[in-house]
């Protein structure tokens, strides 16, 4: 089903060692089968060992960047990512309202694996408010759906209550992502008459850095290619596990996982 000319879009901010935010991005649109571009809402200086500094991009330059992408190439799906601040994200959400893609998938970026805050916290408002409820899915870890409804998440039963919670602000799905908790590593996909769990075996691997990143781009590149939503989230389940399984050490710190497509 591999489609080398379907566009799909990350909307996101760059990682400068690769591994997570756009770089990750491209590089699963890429292994999926699909054509992959970027629209960058900040610039980290980051590596395996952490967060070091992040500039914003304007808001101008963001919406010229939507209207470059847009008007040229219109995708099939949208991804975002890491938005960073809350005049951002009403530009994005006035732009993605404007050209009205097929699918959005909305990775809440708040934290990264290393502890650096990717959300400013006034921005948090704003993205509960108008982003996540033009969603066609979420994809909240568990810190991240706690951020989002005030509520803890330490069981799977946790996961679908708090699912539901997210669901009712209104996105058509929401996929709960247990990689923070303990045991088997349990994904819970509600939406309105679906309630689906994937789960794979708990890798042990230090090597995670951008696995957020990557699930949620292999599911915007399956949705883009036309498998429905349980299909896209099951092969995405198999990308990350798989690229988690193959993750390498490279630099000092949290490693990369290891994009490569071979599973249908
Ligand atoms: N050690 C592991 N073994 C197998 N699967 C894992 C492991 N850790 C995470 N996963 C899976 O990886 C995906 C990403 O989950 P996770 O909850 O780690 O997201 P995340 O915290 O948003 O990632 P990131 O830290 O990159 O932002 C989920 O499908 C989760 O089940
Ligand atoms: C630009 C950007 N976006 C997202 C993440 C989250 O990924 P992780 O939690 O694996 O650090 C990141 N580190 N950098």
């Amino acid at each position: 089903m591999k489609n080398y000319k379907v566009p799909t879009l990350t909307i996101a901010g760059s990682d400068s060692s690769g591994g997570a935010g756009i770089q990750a991005d491209l590089k699963t649109f890429s292994a999926i089968g699909t054509y992959g571009m970027s629209v960058i809402t900040a610039i980290t200086a980051q590596n395996t060992q952490g967060v070091f500094s992040v500039e914003e991009l304007s808001k101008e330059i963001i919406k010229k960047q939507m209207e470059a992408v847009f008007d040229d190439i219109p995708p099939k799906a949208v991804k975002v990512g890491m938005v960073s601040g809350p005049e951002i994200i009403v530009e994005i959400v006035d732009s993605l309202k404007k050209y009205n893609p097929e699918y959005l998938v909305v990775d809440p970026v708040m934290i990264s694996k290393s502890g650096y805050s990717l959300l400013r916290p006034e921005a948090k408002e704003n993205l509960i408010k108008y982003l996540i409820p033009m969603a066609y899915i979420i994809t909240p870890n568990t810190p991240e759906a706690e951020e989002i409804t005030g509520i803890k998440v330490e069981s799977i039963d946790d996961m679908k209550k708090v699912g539901q919670k997210i669901l009712d602000m209104g996105p058509k799905f929401v996929l709960m992502k247990g990689g923070h908790l303990e045991g088997d590593a349990v994904d819970v996909l509600i939406g309105k008459d679906v309630f689906e769990i994937y789960k794979s075996e708990r890798l042990d691997r230090k090597n995670t850095h951008g696995t957020g990143c990557t699930l949620s781009s292999s599911i915007t590149a399956h949705l883009a290619l036309g498998y429905d939503i349980k299909e896209s989230v099951r092969l995405s389940k198999t990308y990350i596990t798989e690229a988690i399984r193959y993750s390498f050490d490279i630099g000092k710190g949290v490693g990369p996982v290891h994009h490569f497509y071979k599973f249908e």
